[in-house]
């Protein structure tokens, strides 16, 4: 059986391009982030790759994303399952700000330590860990029954609660995932054994 699951994280937003913290705010993709979304979709194609379901966050830019990939491999009515379990991690106070100004304003380290450490949450937002605990329950009660039954799934979501995913799946602790970062567009492609392990990873990159 083909149990197959493939993750892809958004293409690049106006705010990836602005350099805002984005979290739960709602912009959309660039013509880069759409060019990019295209190109997802057209490798899985070329891999003859198609799906029985799929699921989306909350927002416009993987709802988008997933649409754009859709049309490419030739399924643009697919039942997609939108949820905010899958939405990014709430960045909190940040949300909005430009992220070189808040370098600026509480330093390269503090920044860096609320985009990237697994347990400290930005002010007011979730924590990677947190954004775990909305993201892992979702995927184990909503998504791998599916995968387990040979239902083919494709994932459209966000830099960081697919990280938080991926953590869980790889079995990654804090201080690996931290390290892990998701190019925009690139459909990560799984197999998954009989009992849940990954089978087969392939990143579909250049
Ligand atoms: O702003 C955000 O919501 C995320 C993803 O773009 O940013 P970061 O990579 O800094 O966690």
């Amino acid at each position: 059986m083909d149990r197959l699951l493939v993750l892809v994280r958004h293409g690049q937003s106006d705010w990836n391009l602005k350099n805002l913290f984005t979290g739960w705010r709602d912009p959309d993709l660039t013509p880069k982030g759409i060019e990019e979304a295209r190109t997802a979709g057209r490798r899985l194609k070329a891999l003859g790759l198609s799906f029985d379901i799929a699921f989306t966050s909350a927002l416009t830019r993987a709802q988008h994303t997933l649409s754009l990939i859709l049309d490419e491999v030739g399924q643009p009515g697919l039942e997609t399952i939108r949820d905010q379990a899958l939405n990014e991690r709430d960045y909190g106070d940040l949300s909005g700000l430009n992220k070189d100004d808040a370098r600026a304003r509480w330093g390269e380290e503090q920044v860096h330590v609320w985009r990237r450490s697994y347990d400290v949450p930005p002010p007011g937002g979730e924590s990677l860990k947190d954004t775990g605990a909305r993201v892992w329950p979702y995927y184990i009660h909503d998504i791998l029954p599916r995968v387990m039954r040979g239902e083919r799934v494709v994932v459209a979501a966000h830099g960081n609660s697919l990280r938080a995913l991926i953590m869980a799946m790889e079995g990654l602790s804090g201080d690996e995932i931290v390290k892990r970062e998701l190019d925009t567009g690139v459909p990560i492609v799984y197999r998954l054994a009989a009992d849940t392990t990954i089978a087969e990873k392939n990143v579909l990159k250049d």
